[in-house]
């Protein structure tokens, strides 16, 4: 479900559109805010009872592109376990992305290259188990696919069989000038049948080479070119959408006005066709610096650690566990006879 704010609209009034997750049209409505709520809230239960899960379905690449052509912004949000997926799902994201980000925001590693591909694969399996009809794409972490087109090919096949719910994987993409390996490595999976997701821009897999988390495509004209360059050979490879990291707005929508497939901006600005962010940030359940892309539309870190250190002061003071509504209670007569048998006992 998303939801837009229109200014000729009265206040409290929102128009919205959802992808219908059982025949894949578009559903267009208005309502007032409080309507919209309670929509919501329905839908999400017809969706995800698990009585009832059946008769959902989940998004498609078709789908996606459908709501593409028809010029409605597409939402994308990482996700790394169950607990976080189950919130990306329930809200109807459109797209939910197993980002090697993982590695860096929930496992503590400093980079996304250390991230090993087996405790990747077991994220991904734990994402998949969430129900609701976010498309999911898996992302194809560094050390996959460099060493031969055969070994990243094999890496993929491994990554779409870990779960039906998986439709797609990522791959990180340099300039075209300096990256013919990963483009034809790409241009091999499609071929195959196993639908790309291309990521360019800012690829923190080449953070090292790109001299840190590094705005792209700023430096000058040529830098632009070899970019958009890259989006439509990546396109004409076989991709159906393109990740596009850090680069100026202008750059990023003169690049979605030249190719014919969604691109998914991340700190690009307004002109791209949607839109991601990683959930740590956007939810902020991490203290610290959040790069300047990001807007924080929660602060679960902080509410998490004042809620801890209630609990903490709450058990030390015996205010928590409180009677009866924390405990069990047991009949009089079963404890009188407990008491009876403890004393022939002690005797
Ligand atoms: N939590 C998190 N969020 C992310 O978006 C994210 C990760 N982790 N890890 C992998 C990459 C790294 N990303 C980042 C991280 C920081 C900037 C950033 O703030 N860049 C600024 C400062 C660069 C500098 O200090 O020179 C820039 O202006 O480019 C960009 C992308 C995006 N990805
Ligand atoms: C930031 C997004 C696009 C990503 O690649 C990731 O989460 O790894």
């Amino acid at each position: 479900m998303f939801s837009r704010h229109y200014k000729d609209l009265q206040p409290r009034t929102v128009a919205f559109a959802r992808l219908s997750p059982y025949n894949g049209s578009i559903e267009l409505s208005i309502t007032t805010t409080t309507m919209f709520a309670r929509i919501n809230s329905t839908v999400a239960r017809r969706l995800y009872s698990s009585h009832s899960s059946a008769a959902a379905r989940n998004f498609t690449i078709a789908d996606i592109h459908s709501k593409y052509k028809q010029g409605i912004p597409l939402t994308m949000c990482t996700a790394y376990d169950y607990i976080t997926a189950g919130w990306v799902q329930q809200s109807q994201c459109d797209m939910l992305l197993v980002g090697d980000s993982l590695a860096m925001t929930s496992l503590g590693y400093d980079s996304t290259t250390e991230l090993p591909f087996e405790e990747f694969k077991y994220h991904v399996k734990s994402v998949a188990r969430a129900p609701g009809p976010s498309l999911i794409v898996a992302d194809m972490p560094f050390g996959t696919f460099e060493q031969s087109h055969s070994y990243g090919i094999a890496n993929a096949i491994d990554l779409m069989k870990l779960s039906s719910r998986v439709a797609s994987v990522k791959v990180e993409v340099g300039p075209h000038t300096r990256d013919t390996y990963t483009l034809e490595f790409v241009r091999k999976l499609c071929e195959r049948g196993i639908p790309v997701m291309a990521h360019i821009g800012l690829t923190p897999q080449r953070a090292n080479a790109l001299g840190g988390f590094k705005v792209q495509g700023n430096k000058s004209a040529e830098e632009i070119v070899e970019l958009c360059e890259t989006a439509q050979m990546l396109e004409r490879a076989g991709c159906w959408a393109s990740v596009i990291e850090c680069i100026p707005q202008r750059a990023a929508k003169y690049i979605t006005d030249h190719v014919g497939i969604p691109t998914i901006g991340i700190g690009a600005g307004s002109g791209t066709s949607g839109q991601v962010l990683v959930i740590a940030d956007m939810l902020g359940m991490q203290e610290g610096k959040v790069p300047k892309f990001v807007k924080k539309y929660g602060d679960l870190g902080d509410s998490a650690s004042k809620s801890l250190r209630q609990y903490i002061d709450e058990v030390e003071s015996r205010v928590f566990p409180r009677a009866p509504e924390h405990t069990f209670k047991i009949k009089d007569s079963i404890w009188e006879e407990f008491e009876q048998q403890m004393k022939l006992r002690d005797r």
